[in-house]
């Protein structure tokens, strides 16, 4: 198997790159009535598997799971997932043959040994559906002539598929059917039904391809999503013990940082979210963005440039054959970080004080979002999908750092996902140390210590127009006008 990819001449990549329309509820009126009486047998009962299942079911759609004989036999936590939510759970010779449409939710990893267990026993017709694009872009997977392949990928993290469903909202979804594969011409149709079916079209779906998906997905996880959150506490919690604030509150400051902020990106941007600063504070944060950007520019590039050659799959394929080696040494090293030891401190931090004493997190931020859309529009990844993959993203992570830290995070997110992230914060850490020299606890822990908040009116206004005229803010307004359902967390 190639890359497939890197098999398309260009212009045929750069023209899938480029899919993506976003689409209109007018384009949903049918909901679910695609999947009505199909048969759903999902693969895996993981972070993905579980949670679309919770919700493909509430959707009234009929959903049951095939898990490797050794995980029913073991009663591992997939067996368990599965049984204690009441699922007909069986194995893969019990259920495939059954299905009209089997969702391939198993790490990326195992896809290749997976789909091509259980593709011999799907029936004619049925569908196969993936939540990531990696099997068939980056290893070039070849799927039966008479099978339909599509994706549903939502653009966040299981455990927040669910809670946003629960709380009647949904997630940003990127759909696709591959091309090589839709001999009835219903892939589009499947997608749509199971997008409705998670609750994707209330937050917004994008209609775009497995390329585009991949490419745009491993680079927003890389950097912003996870790589920088990970980067940035690492960062501010050593640089606040280094100035003596007390570790508690440090720990807590960003454990629950991160969500507080960002869930003023979710609602109205960077610019909102540096509108929730005071004048001076807002004009110290843009100042240290410029900074972090300038700095980090090189970073996000590599490793968009390493996603589109294939050079980043290529290494963590290496990986994978070496049983996972650096995977498993990297999630051991996070464990042992201060931040990750040191409990957040029984102590009481306001709304807004996360704002005020985490000038450098709401930076670090605001350089991230923007250098990753930046990054990504610049490599031909359309606008919209940039924001959902930067932007809009970024509160749903954060949301599982509050939960337990960077643990929780790195367990909630795919493997690939993680991978990527180590990468990325093996690089930034020492790239950011100069920086990092220079910064002091009135940035991150205490607060700017000024007498009045008088500022320069000139210098104001130039940094409030450059905020708003950043291109993520654009399309960022537009595609949150078509979230009217969005539910407030904190
Ligand atoms: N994590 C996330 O939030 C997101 C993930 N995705 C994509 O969704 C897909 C699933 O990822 P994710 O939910 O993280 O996966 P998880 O690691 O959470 O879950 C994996 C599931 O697959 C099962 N599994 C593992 N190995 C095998 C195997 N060899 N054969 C059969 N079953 C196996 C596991 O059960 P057991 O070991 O007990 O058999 C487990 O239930 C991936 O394509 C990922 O890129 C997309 C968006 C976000
Ligand atoms: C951000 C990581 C992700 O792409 C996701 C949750 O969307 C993943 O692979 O887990
Ligand atoms: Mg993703
Ligand atoms: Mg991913």
């Amino acid at each position: 198997m190639a890359n497939y990819f890197n098999t398309l001449p260009l212009r045929e990549q750069l023209a899938q790159l480029a899919k993506c329309r976003f689409m209109y509820s007018s384009e949903f009126a049918d909901g679910v009535e695609a999947l009505k009486g199909k048969k759903m047998v999902v693969i895996g009962c993981g972070a993905q598997g579980l949670n679309q299942g919770l919700n493909l079911r509430d959707s009234g759609l009929d959903v049951s799971y095939a898990l490797r004989p050794e995980a029913i036999e073991q009663k591992r936590q997939s067996w368990k997932n599965a049984t204690e939510n009441g699922f007909t759970v069986g194995t893969y010779e019990e259920l495939i043959p059954t299905a009209d449409v089997v969702l391939n939710l198993t790490p990326d990893k195992q896809h290749t040994s997976v789909v091509t267990a259980v593709m011999p026993l799907m029936k004619e017709g049925a569908c196969l559906s993936y939540s990531h694009g990696f099997n068939i872009v980056e290893e070039g997977m070849k799927i039966r002539d008479d099978l339909t392949v599509i994706m549903v990928a939502p653009k966040c993290p299981g455990s927040e598929v669910r809670a946003e469903y629960v709380r009647g909202f949904g997630v940003p979804t990127l759909i696709a059917v591959h091309e090589a594969n839709d001999p009835k011409g219903e892939g589009l149709a499947l997608a749509k039904a199971y997008a409705v079916g998670t609750g994707g079209h209330k937050a917004g779906v994008l209609m775009s391809s497995f390329i585009a998906e991949v490419k745009s997905d491993l680079m927003g996880e890389q950097t912003i999503l996870c790589g920088m959150l990970q980067t940035g506490s690492i960062l501010c919690f050593d640089k606040m013990i280094e100035e003596g604030i007390e570790p508690g509150y440090a720990s807590k400051l960003i454990q629950y940082g991160w969500e507080n902020i960002t869930e003023a990106l979710k609602y109205g941007g960077v610019t909102n979210m540096l509108d929730r600063l005071s004048n001076p504070a807002k004009i110290k944060a843009f100042d240290l963005a410029e900074e972090l950007k300038e700095i980090m520019r090189p970073l996000y590039n590599k490793h968009q440039d390493d996603i589109m050659s294939g050079h980043f799959s290529h290494t963590m394929m290496e990986d994978w054959a070496n049983d996972d080696a650096n995977l498993h040494k990297w999630r051991a090293e996070t464990a042992e970080t201060n931040f990750e030891k040191t409990p957040a401190g029984d102590v009481e931090i306001t709304e807004q004080e996360y704002f005020d004493n985490g000038i450098l997190m709401v930076a670090m931020v605001k350089a991230g979002v923007e250098l990753a859309f930046e990054t990504m529009t610049a490599a031909g990844i359309i606008a919209e999908s940039a924001y959902y993959e930067s932007l809009h993203e970024t509160p749903l992570i954060a949301n599982t750092i509050a939960r337990k830290k960077l643990y929780e995070m790195n367990a909630t997110i795919s493997d690939t996902a993680e991978y990527g992230c180590y990468l990325y914060n093996h690089a930034c850490v020492p790239l950011l140390a100069d920086f990092m020299k220079g910064i002091k606890s009135d940035v991150i822990g205490k607060g700017l210590n000024v007498d009045d908040n008088g500022v320069d009116n000139a210098r104001l206004i130039e940094v409030n127009d450059a905020l708003r005229a950043h291109p993520v803010e654009a399309v960022g307004a537009v595609l949150r006008g078509h979230m009217a359902d969005m539910k407030k967390i904190v």
